[in-house]
């Protein structure tokens, strides 16, 4: 279940707003980032989701896009990057054959910015590209990890040029001393953008047919765990594993992370039928590690947010895609030596997010 956005607003705004006294007060602004998710830009008309409960704006999504880059552009101090969260582009465009010219409009916007953009791979990815395709595209941000960094090197798998490669794309960077962005492949595990004749894929269907008995693997009816439809994915043991030792190294050198992804990974950030597969594996294993601040994500248009029992916070962003003209869907996080502190715009609401205790 969703935690309603209106709960306890209130309360967190005044505390918002007594955070940006006390910021204006002396606190160090160390730097700030961009978050924006589901984009699903498409050279056509509005129309309906699946179920036909909300309206999806496809030109509009571009200009919103455009808009947030201005916005950030204009901002005293510039984010230092922008979390782009995934669907940038929709599936429509494999039916319009217009994928490469609908991207390619999206990247012109991205290269107004003044902040460089890591691009997280979701569902639409995949519906309009082969990862090899993704690989080697400008949607490839893996060129901004931390080149230099020990647990880099460390146990670090991730997306090659191997065309029968089952790696996944997932990497992190330290923008600021102490502090960690670390993005994850929600769709490691996945019958969507991975090839038939793989391994992965062969296990992925078998998960996915053991869990979810309808003919339509897209539909969640009737089922016990509903995040088990095609439209999702999960993580590996592997990618478990080598995120564990990101955040080890983290835990030990006391830095603050960030942890970002398409799919959310706490049933009350989200509906539940956006889950990743195996998100439970995922919040436990951040969920040991003190370093942890918070994880965030798109997929789900409507939004939410919980904080956890562990003290992590949850974000899952807005979707420009259903946000019609004249509101906006986007967020500036500010970084200070204590919190964090999301500002956000339309439909996204203020937050501040204290740091768990190390
Ligand atoms: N019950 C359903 C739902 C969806 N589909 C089909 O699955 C594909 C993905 O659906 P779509 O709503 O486009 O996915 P998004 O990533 O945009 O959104 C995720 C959440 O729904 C947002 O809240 C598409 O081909 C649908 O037609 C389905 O068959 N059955």
């Amino acid at each position: 279940m969703k935690s309603p956005d209106s709960s306890g607003e209130q309360e967190i705004y005044s505390e918002f707003l007594e955070q940006e006294k006390v910021s204006n007060d002396g606190m160090e602004l160390y730097f700030t980032f961009g978050i924006i998710a589901d984009v699903q830009y498409a050279d056509k008309a509005d129309s309906y989701n699946f179920t036909r409960t909300r309206k999806r704006y496809y030109r509009q999504s571009l200009h919103l896009l455009q808009s947030a880059i201005e916005e950030w552009n204009k901002e005293a101090k510039v984010p230092s990057f922008v979390l782009q969260l995934g669907d940038v582009i929709d599936g429509i465009n494999v039916q319009l054959q217009a994928s490469d010219v609908s991207l390619q409009r999206v990247l012109n916007e991205v290269g107004k910015s003044k902040a460089a953009f890591h691009h997280v791979w979701g569902n639409h990815e995949f519906y309009n590209f082969s990862r090899n395709y993704l690989t080697s595209s400008q949607l490839n941000s893996k060129h901004l990890e931390d080149q230099q960094d020990s647990v880099s090197k460390t146990r670090h798998k991730c997306v090659s040029d191997d065309s029968d490669s089952e790696e996944y794309y997932a990497y992190h960077f330290c923008p600021f001393e102490s502090f960690r962005f670390l993005m994850v492949d929600c769709y490691d595990l996945s019958i969507i953008g991975r090839k038939p004749s793989s391994k992965k894929y062969q296990d992925s269907m078998k998960i996915l047919k053991e869990k979810n008995p309808n003919t339509d693997l897209n539909s969640p009816e009737g089922l016990l765990e509903n995040q088990f439809v095609q439209f999702n994915g999960g993580f590996s043991k592997e990618q478990l594993e080598w995120v564990n030792g990101v955040l080890t190294f983290s835990d030990e050198n006391h830095e603050k992370v960030v942890i970002f992804g398409h799919l959310p990974i706490h049933p009350d950030s989200t509906d539940t039928v956006c889950l990743a597969w195996n998100y439970a594996e995922m919040l436990s294993l951040l969920q040991s590690h003190t370093c942890a601040v918070c994880y965030i994500a798109g997929h789900d248009h409507d939004g939410g947010y919980c904080l956890d029992s562990h003290g992590i916070h949850h974000i899952t962003l807005q979707g420009i895609i259903e946000t019609p003209s004249g509101r906006h869907a986007f967020g500036t996080v500010q970084v200070y030596e204590g919190s964090m502190i999301l500002k956000g715009r339309g439909s996204v609401s203020n937050r501040v997010m204290h740091y768990r205790k190390q």
